[in-house]
């Protein structure tokens, strides 16, 4: 019988089946500073070890400063919050990888820039973004802090099994346009409910052209499309990503590993409960007007008329978002003045995202209007931007260079855009309060937010570059 990739990967992962629900053994478990610290708490209730401590890997991203020189004491609002995680998992043997050490980053990013998620494995982590890695051929999806407790405990869940849904892009891109762009023309045209209960694989010429950075940024997407976990075959691209990676195997055992995960790709005639397609050739760069990743529009049109809402329901929604976001219905999009740009997070923060911006940023300035930063991925991402000379790039411009953490993504820690304030961002959620209180946010890829910084307003990046 045919099968599909995510078929290949969950069944050999199957320890135990109970009617439609089964126990998933799982390869890795990844932790941050946000949502752990209940977990240990129910391990210490019910006096349960942790079950593997080399395949659990802990982080510290979410809730601290990026302000150079920062520490993990910087934000003394979660500093008490840093230094019970600290203490949690280095008693409990757990390796972590915190501030000041050379791998930090963001945990979806350093997952696989570690090579400690590889093609056909099974992660968690207590985060919606860790269907990140599915760019690897993984099952890789979050869960919540209960099953945090569990994963840790027993390094297995019971879950219920997803349906399947594939997601084709043929055709070819327009250079300027990225994964960012398919991802966020995906969400609008499906809506943020199109992948729900399913397992999204992404296939098609134009997947296999994107990328591996740029795979990521689709699959990190996956959940704003309803979807918890998704994933794209591994191939070459893939296989030489991960070479040399510190936790991949080495040697012949990476060779032999490489036989294993071409097999990891969905057989001619497997069947899917869903399939959606979407032409690569008709995606625009894009941009959200509003409060929800669905209400991404190509950067050259309007802001909606609530008249072609397509419910009640939605129209009240786009009601509140346009009050929110302080936009007329009707109105083109372009030309919109920002207050803030952010290039960072586990969406677009890697090193081909760094320098797609710096490509438009270089020998222009931001705006006066306009803060800028830039919060690289990870503290190895901002190294080697730095090699390149990218930081003097940006710096040149008046962006500001930061350290990395998920900062003004969720504005978890103490970076924020402000009341009233509009971002233009490179990150993967746009609803109320998201960058902190008052915050109005536009998602978009990291060229076109460069875009945004340098014209103080939003700016179809295909006029520039
Ligand atoms: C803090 C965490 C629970 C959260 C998530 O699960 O996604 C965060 O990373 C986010 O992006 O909102
Ligand atoms: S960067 Fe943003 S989306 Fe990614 S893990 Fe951090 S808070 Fe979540």
């Amino acid at each position: 019988m045919p099968r599909t990739l995510f078929e290949k990967v969950w069944q050999p992962h199957i320890a135990r089946t109970y009617g439609t629900r089964d126990l998933l053994t799982l390869d890795r478990v990844f932790l941050h500073d946000m949502t752990s610290l209940p977990a240990f708490e129910t391990l210490r209730e019910h006096n349960l070890p942790v079950a593997n401590v080399a395949r659990t890997l802990a982080v510290i991203d979410h809730t601290v400063a990026t302000a150079p020189g920062r520490t993990e004491e910087t934000y003394p609002v979660m500093a008490p919050t840093v230094r019970s995680f600290r203490r949690e998992v280095t008693e409990r043997g757990i390796p972590l990888i915190g501030l000041g050490d050379p791998a930090q980053g963001i945990v979806h990013v350093v997952a696989a820039e570690q090579g400690a998620v590889l093609p056909g494995m099974t992660a968690v982590c207590g985060d919606s973004h860790t269907c990140t890695n599915g760019a690897l051929g993984a099952i890789a999806f979050g869960i919540g802090s209960t099953e945090i407790a569990h994963a840790l405990a027993y390094q297995a869940l019971w879950l219920p099994r997803p349906k399947t849904l594939r997601v084709t892009v043929n055709g070819v891109l327009d250079p300027r346009v990225s994964g960012k762009d398919i991802a966020l023309a995906i969400i609008s045209r499906f809506s943020t409910d199109g992948g729900t209960g399913c397992a999204v694989e992404y296939a098609g010429s134009a997947i296999s052209a994107l990328s591996v950075e740029e795979r990521m940024t689709l699959c990190n997407l996956s959940i704003e499309f309803g979807s918890r976990i998704g994933l794209i075959a591994p191939d070459d691209a893939v296989f030489s990503y991960l070479e040399g990676r510190p936790r991949a195997p080495k040697g012949a055992a990476f060779d032999a590993a490489v036989t294993a995960w071409r097999g990891l790709a969905s057989d001619d005639g497997a069947r899917f409960d869903k399939e959606y397609s979407i032409d690569a050739g008709s995606i625009a760069p894009m941009v959200t007007w509003g409060t929800s990743p669905e209400d991404a529009i190509p950067v050259n049109g309007a802001v909606p008329e609530l008249r072609d809402a397509r419910d009640q329901s939605q129209r009240s929604r786009w009601e509140r978002a346009l009050a929110y976001a302080n936009l007329q219905p009707g109105k083109p999009i372009q030309g919109t003045p920002i207050d803030v740009a952010f290039i960072g997070s586990c969406t677009n923060a890697r090193l081909s995202d760094l320098r797609a911006a710096a490509r438009i940023v270089d020998g222009r300035k931001v705006a006066a209007t306009v803060r800028a930063l830039v919060v690289p991925g990870s503290s190895s991402v901002k190294r080697q931007a730095e090699a390149e000379g990218l930081d003097r790039i940006f710096r040149n411009a008046g962006f500001e260079w930061h350290e990395s953490a998920c900062s003004l993504c969720a504005a978890l820690g103490p970076d924020v855009v402000g009341r009233g304030k509009r971002c233009a961002s490179t990150s993967n959620r746009n609803f109320e309060n998201r960058q902190g209180p008052g915050s109005i946010t536009h998602l978009m890829s990291p060229p076109m937010v460069a875009a945004a910084a340098v014209n103080g307003a939003i700016t179809d990046v295909r006029t520039l570059a």
